[in-house]
């Protein structure tokens, strides 16, 4: 006769079992093991929100990827954007298409310490209309949390796209609780309303929000180095604030940065003094913290 507890499965460790009942824990299906397997060797999960689409929350992803990687930590950076992956062009690896197995996906690597994975990297044409419903997108999203062979990782950044729609909703209900977040915003009240909504989002999944960052705030005059104010900023901020959550920082506009998108180059490694590549060192230093250090 079996030992194992009828509900979990577990033998011996089940300690309702062991005073004679179950536990009535669900049984784990083995694509839930194995999602448990691999994303147990992933110590840090930050999902990158935005209640707004177009305010830079890739780059921002992108450039938190980066100024990790370039801290000397082995990170992973997944973009879950199924109708408009942007992540392959940002760190031109356009047109790069990624090796299947039976259950295993290689991710893409952008250097020795930070590999990729988007649906761009798996369809034959990208240019191609992505037509999927809901149950759709939720398991590319599983395969890419359960069979993307990510190793051993320091952190996961997940680029989803905007709103509070089934992407996020299945991202933060596959990573767990532990998965924190990271919600970028625009200094304009319009989209200001829309991180409202992502903060509440974030309260309902239970998942620790890391902080907000304002992006596209202010501009700084490349000739004179002066501060201009192009939309009213701080809005990010003060929203923040009132809502108790952490700020994290205001990127400026930037037209380097820019160019960086679309010509798909490092703009942090590029640019390692300037404003931008500070604050975003700035951004990450929470996400180090949460390290564990090492002697
Ligand atoms: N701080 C900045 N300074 C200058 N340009 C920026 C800045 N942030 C983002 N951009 C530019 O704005 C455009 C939109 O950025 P991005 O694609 O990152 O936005 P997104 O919020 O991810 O968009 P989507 O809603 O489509 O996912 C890009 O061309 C990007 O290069």
């Amino acid at each position: 006769m079996s030992d194992a507890c009828k509900s979990c499965g577990k033998s011996g460790s089940c300690s309702s079992q062991k005073e004679g009942k179950d536990c009535g824990e669900k049984a784990k299906s083995p694509e839930d093991l194995k999602l448990a397997e691999n994303l147990g060797r992933i110590k840090n999960k930050i999902v990158v929100m935005s209640g707004k689409g177009g305010v830079g929350k890739s780059t921002v992803a992108v450039n938190i990827a980066l100024a990790l990687a370039l801290a000397g930590k082995k990170v992973g950076l997944l973009d879950v954007d199924v109708h408009g992956p942007s992540i392959p062009r940002l760190l031109s690896l356009s047109g790069q298409q990624a090796h299947i197995e039976k259950d295993y996906i290689e991710p893409i690597p952008w250097s020795k310490n930070l590999w990729v994975m988007s649906l761009g990297f798996l369809l034959p044409d990208p240019n191609e209309a992505v037509i999927w419903r809901g149950p759709v997108k939720m398991g590319l999203i599983r395969q890419f949390l359960q069979n993307v062979a990510w190793g051993e990782l320091d952190f996961l950044i997940v680029d989803c796209p905007p709103g509070t729609g089934d992407e996020p909703l299945t991202v933060m209900q596959l990573l767990g609780k532990e998965a924190k977040s990271v919600i970028v915003t625009t200094p304009q009240m319009l989209a200001i309303d829309d991180v409202r909504r992502s903060i509440t989002f974030c309260k309902r999944t239970g998942n620790q929000l890391l902080g907000v960052v304002e992006n596209m705030s202010g501009f700084v005059c490349p000739d004179c180095g002066k501060r201009h104010e192009i939309f009213k900023s701080g809005a990010g901020e003060q929203m923040a604030m009132d809502m108790g959550v952490p700020f994290l920082g205001r990127i400026p506009v930037d037209p380097e940065l820019a160019r960086a998108g679309d010509e798909g180059f490092a703009y942090i490694k590029v640019y390692p003094d300037s404003e931008t590549s500070k604050i975003m060192r700035e951004i990450v230093q929470p996400m180090l913290d949460m390290l564990p250090v090492t002697a």
